[in-house]
């Protein structure tokens, strides 16, 4: 084979396996998550598999990088990054392009090689997605975060009130779910919702419905296991939403990581006044999902001022509530009490 042939190979293999060592690092050590470190650790061990296939000590001898004319060509931008995402970027895109430098240089050599390559980076791809989706989601829910879910009350009046309340204690999400409402008025209520959470630090989502969440101008939609797709969802909102997916179990969590979800719902963790079930993964599944993944996931079901210290002894500080506030005297105060006995974990 052309001397010329394993120096390319060689340069190509060491900067796919620096590009990713770089996101790995960040993944690991910068946000501790387990999920996307064994996602990403996976994609290293199927690349040195591949490239242990050529002969390494022939790519070594080959290796010429005083003579290397790109070593001393460099982009303006090579040693600034201006935060975390444009490092990501520069790293994902040396990581894709080393890729398809192999892929295509493999093709010379061996057609089965050449097609590992492309695997590999068709992996990238997704892998891109889903770091970059659980590092942006951490910065749009905080660590400590409060969502409510409603249903459309009596009248528009009495869900005004109520929703203006969660609003005024800066409740981080209000879900609008009502299963028995017709669309006109449950499209109303999504007006009124609209208009009460406009301009606020409140994030305003519609369950089940991505077509009323695009018409009201809503900020999501939450979706169930049996429901539209994340790619169905988002595409139906259009990008710059946030759609939400409800897990029951950690494959479920691990997938939703995969499929781009902005956050999840993490349950049901106790029995609830608001919806019935048959089976309960509880707290041992948030013990879980805290333990590997860090894409934003809120504990859902049953959960009250009594029993959310258990929650956040699971790991889990973000809590999805609807009986304990919309029964309650006075919703904003029982908001403010959830986030601190969160705070206090
Ligand atoms: C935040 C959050 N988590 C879970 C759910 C439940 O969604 P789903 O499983 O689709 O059930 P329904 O709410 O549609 O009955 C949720 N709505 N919100
Ligand atoms: C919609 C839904 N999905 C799982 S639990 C739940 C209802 C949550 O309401 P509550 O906090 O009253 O149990
Ligand atoms: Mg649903």
């Amino acid at each position: 084979m052309d001397i010329s042939l394993w120096r390319t190979l060689d340069a190509a293999a060491n900067r796919a396996s620096e590009g990713l060592r770089v996101i790995e690092d960040f993944v690991r050590y910068g946000q501790n998550d387990v999920f996307l470190t064994t996602e990403l650790k996976s994609l290293r061990h199927q690349l040195d598999s591949t490239l242990q296939r050529f002969d390494r000590l022939q790519a070594i001898t080959s290796r010429d990088t005083f003579g290397d004319v790109g070593t001393t060509v460099q982009g303006k931008l090579e040693h600034a990054r201006s935060g975390w995402s444009d490092l990501l970027t520069a790293n994902f895109k040396r990581l894709q392009q080393a890729l398809r430098s192999l892929e295509e240089h493999a093709k010379l050599i061996d057609g089965e090689v050449a097609a590992n390559f492309e695997r590999a980076r068709y992996l990238a791809y997704s892998l891109e997605k889903m770091v970059m989706t659980t590092v942006a989601a951490s910065g749009v829910f905080p660590e400590v975060s409060i969502y409510v879910l409603t249903d459309g009350w009596a009248d528009g009046q009495l869900f005004d009130t109520f929703v203006a309340q969660l609003v005024e204690a800066e409740v981080e999400v209000i879900q609008l779910r009502d299963k028995n409402l017709d669309d006109r008025t449950l499209l109303v209520r999504a007006e009124l919702l609209r208009k009460r959470t406009a301009g606020t630090t409140t994030k305003m989502i519609l369950n089940d419905r991505a077509d009323l969440a695009k018409v009201s101008g809503a900020d999501g939609v939450h979706v169930g296991q049996e429901e539209l797709t994340v790619s169905q969802a988002r595409s139906v909102l259009g990008i710059g939403k946030l759609v939400g997916v409800s897990t029951h179990s950690i494959d479920q969590a691990r997938q939703a990581v995969r499929d781009g979800a902005d956050y999840i719902g993490i349950g049901p963790t106790f029995p609830s006044g608001t919806k019935t079930f048959d089976a309960f993964p509880g707290v041992d599944l948030l013990r879980e999902v805290a333990g590997e993944i860090t894409l934003p996931g809120f504990a859902i079901g049953g959960i009250d001022l009594g029993n959310v210290a258990k929650v956040s002894a699971a790991g889990i500080r973000r809590v999805a509530v609807s009986g304990c506030v919309s029964k309650a005297d006075d919703p904003g105060m029982v908001v403010r009490q959830l986030r601190e006995k969160c705070q206090n974990m």
